[in-house]
């Protein structure tokens, strides 16, 4: 296959997600290509317009909605085979499209199908309707990562603390954490590491393990690994079977990762942070540049508190990670 000659089209595709999570899905109607199958509101850039202009247009045109509040999310490639039809006619011929992906949170208007499409809302972890167009299929999962991040913080709080503190946290809504804790020994953190599973487990909190510490992890029951960027960097193919992250620190490691095809990566420090005093900081307009054209869920991490998430987002990040601030009392 020669992708070389291919001319990309661009397109401004939109995820259009209800407070409780939920998305907006249309089936494309008959007379357009890939007529049936299920995809983001959206379509293509037109000359002289930026992406998002494209989208909020299109939104209205298909749609009948005023955009009124969006993020920049993902930015995917995908090549397209040449379709055919039962008859042996060409449904759509070979491309890549570019796929500009924006969050769009608040609008104006009840979204109805102008153009004789069905629309659907579904829950982005339990996707019911099929089939989805193909260049789609990891945004549900990207989309199934939530916003908020903890890193723990045994070193600091001490045991009795931490696992008050972590208690809260899940009652708050917590649902993914990382355990990294170089200091302590195989034994001690597998004892700690089993406390930590058992006690997110009724609270379907995913646990992800740092590489560090991961010579313990062979009889832990966890959702996955965490690469530091080390370790990332020495990694030729992405686990199977496994949520799978990296931190990132610079354009080559988020190209790395980007190429592994790995779940989600955190990007830092985005602020002077307390635990890496001497990094310089990236600050959100390096962040924003470095993830303007990225393909994966970006973390934006480094002196990150609850009310930086929607600085964090309008600078294209999918959430935000924290290692102090998870576990400050409020
Ligand atoms: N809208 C939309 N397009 C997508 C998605 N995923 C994906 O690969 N695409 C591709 O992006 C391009 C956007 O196309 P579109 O058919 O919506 O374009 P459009 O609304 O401007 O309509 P048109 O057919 O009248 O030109 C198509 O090649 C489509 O296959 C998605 O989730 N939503
Ligand atoms: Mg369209």
């Amino acid at each position: 296959m020669n992708t070389t000659k291919r001319k990309i089209t661009h397109a401004a595709v939109g995820v259009i997600q209800r407070e409780d999570g939920w998305v907006l899905l249309a089936e494309r109607p008959v007379g357009k290509p890939w007529a049936g199958y299920w995809e983001f509101p959206g379509g293509k850039v037109e000359e002289g317009e930026t992406p998002q202009q494209a989208l909020k247009r299109e939104l209205q045109e298909e749609l009948g909605i005023a955009v009124a509040s969006l993020y920049p999310w993902l930015t995917r490639s995908f090549d397209y085979e040449a379709k055919y039809d039962a008859t042996g006619q060409l449904d759509s011929p070979a491309k890549t499209v570019k796929l500009h992906f924006f969050i769009v949170t608040k609008w104006d208007g009840e979204p109805r199908g102008l153009e004789n499409q069905q629309l659907v809302w579904q829950p982005p972890e339990n996707i019911e309707v099929s089939p989805m167009l193909p260049a789609n299929a990891p945004i549900f999962a990207a989309l199934s990562l939530p916003s908020n991040y903890a890193i723990t913080n045994l070193s600091e709080l001490g045991e009795d603390l931490f696992f008050e503190r972590l208690k809260i946290s899940l009652d708050n809504g917590l649902k993914m954490l990382q355990l990294r804790e170089k200091q302590l020994s195989n034994q001690a953190f597998q004892t700690f590491a089993e406390r930590v599973i058992q006690l997110a487990k009724p609270y379907k909190a995913k646990v992800l393990i740092n590489s560090g510490n991961q010579s313990a992890s062979a009889a832990l029951n966890v959702a996955g690994i965490h690469f530091n960027s080390t370790d990332l960097m020495q990694l030729q193919a992405k686990p199977v079977g496994m949520l799978c992250g990296a931190s990132c620190h610079n354009a080559e490691q988020l190209a790395h990762a980007a190429a592994l095809g790995i779940d989600y990566v955190m990007l830092s420090p985005v602020k002077a942070t307390r635990s890496h005093p001497d990094e310089e900081p990236l600050g959100w307009s390096q962040f924003a540049n470095l993830i303007s054209d990225y393909a994966l869920p970006v973390y934006a991490l480094g002196g990150m508190r609850p009310p930086d998430l929607h600085e964090a987002k309008s600078h294209g990040a999918h959430g935000i990670a924290m290692l102090r601030s998870a576990w400050l009392s409020e």
